[in-house]
């Protein structure tokens, strides 16, 4: 288990380290356009598993959302106080 807080941790250092076998720098390398469509897909998956899945696959498919919406923000420089002082 970890927080949103540890994850963001996680991947900022990979990125910095650029840590060989992250799958999280190969999708930073391929740049906001690749992570944008996935986190549009995690997003859908989300939604449809809310509508006909049950709750764990929910809670499957909205960590995979949080994971790319992380992976947008270290695209774009921003940190998680950056999203938490607008919520
Ligand atoms: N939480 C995640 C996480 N969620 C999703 N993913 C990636 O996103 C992919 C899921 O999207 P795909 O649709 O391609 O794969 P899928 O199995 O079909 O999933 P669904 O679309 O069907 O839901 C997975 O194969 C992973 O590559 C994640 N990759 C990593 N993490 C976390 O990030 C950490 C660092 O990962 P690395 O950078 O790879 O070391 C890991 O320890 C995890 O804690």
């Amino acid at each position: 288990m970890k927080t949103f807080d540890e994850l963001y941790l996680e991947l900022a250092g990979k990125w910095r380290e650029r840590t060989p076998g992250s799958g999280s720098v190969d999708a930073l390398d391929k740049g906001i356009h690749h992570i944008g469509k996935k986190l549009l897909e995690e997003a859908a998956e989300t939604w449809m598993a809310a509508e006909h899945e049950g709750t764990e696959r929910v809670a499957e498919e909205l960590s995979q959302l949080l994971y790319w919406s992380q992976l947008v923000m270290i695209s774009v420089g921003l940190t998680p106080h950056d999203v938490y002082s607008r919520l």
